[in-house]
């Protein structure tokens, strides 16, 4: 996705095509290569851990890895998306320790219902996701560690239910505060059949 960062230096000069591992700097060759990447290590077995902002980098790293020298690295630029700023870099750290710590409170989620589920987590992935940690793949491994969550608390996850328009929606009206439509995707996830 094209960020509205006016310089960044993780950028080739004059585009907005970041500097890749592979050199690639036309952004479909990039694309097509992060994609194909991304595939891949999530065939694989990803890093063990125990559901923290450890755990969350060491995702990013390994998703990654193959695109990003800064793969598992938090960004150090200011960036934004649809007018919406997300956290400022000097922030992300305190922000991310904040919203782990809310994470370990709750359990990590386990033991409750799908509904219950579905709002807490709706709540921790809105939170995540105005921090945006990366620079770039915030949006799959969101989705990734959602994957992880749904499997400690022993619920299914249903991808079918992952249509990009939604999921943006819902991800959207959540910066503002509006978690509803975020929640019902959660659930619709974790819910054996769609609804
Ligand atoms: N205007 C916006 N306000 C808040 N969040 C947004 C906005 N536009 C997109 N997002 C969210 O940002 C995330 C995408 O971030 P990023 O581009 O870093 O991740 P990605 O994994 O590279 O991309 P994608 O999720 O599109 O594959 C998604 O969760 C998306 O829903």
């Amino acid at each position: 996705m094209v960020y509205t960062a006016e310089f960044d230096p993780l950028c080739y000069p004059g585009t907005t095509v970041l500097r890749n591992l592979m050199d690639l700097q036309e952004q479909e060759d990039l694309d097509e290569f992060e994609v194909a990447m991304f595939v891949i290590r999530s065939d694989e077995p990803w890093p063990e851990g125990n559901l923290d902002y450890a755990h969350y980098r060491a995702l990013h790293r390994h998703l990654f890895q193959d695109v990003y020298a800064w793969a598992g690295e938090i960004r150090n630029i200011r960036i934004g998306k649809g007018g919406n700023w997300f956290c400022y870099p000097e922030y992300i750290d305190k922000e991310m320790n904040r919203i782990f710590a809310d994470l370990a409170a709750r359990d990590h989620l386990q033991g409750l219902s799908p509904v219950a589920f579905a709002t807490d987590a709706a709540h921790i992935l809105a939170e995540i996701n105005a921090v945006h940690p990366f620079r770039e793949g915030n949006g799959r491994t969101q989705l990734a560690f959602m994957t992880l969550l749904a499997e400690n608390a022993a619920l299914p996850f249903n991808p079918d239910v992952l249509e990009r328009d939604r999921v943006l929606g819902a991800m959207i009206e959540s910066f503002s505060g509006h978690e509803t439509p975020l929640t019902e995707l959660i659930l619709d996830i974790v819910s054996a059949e769609p609804k």
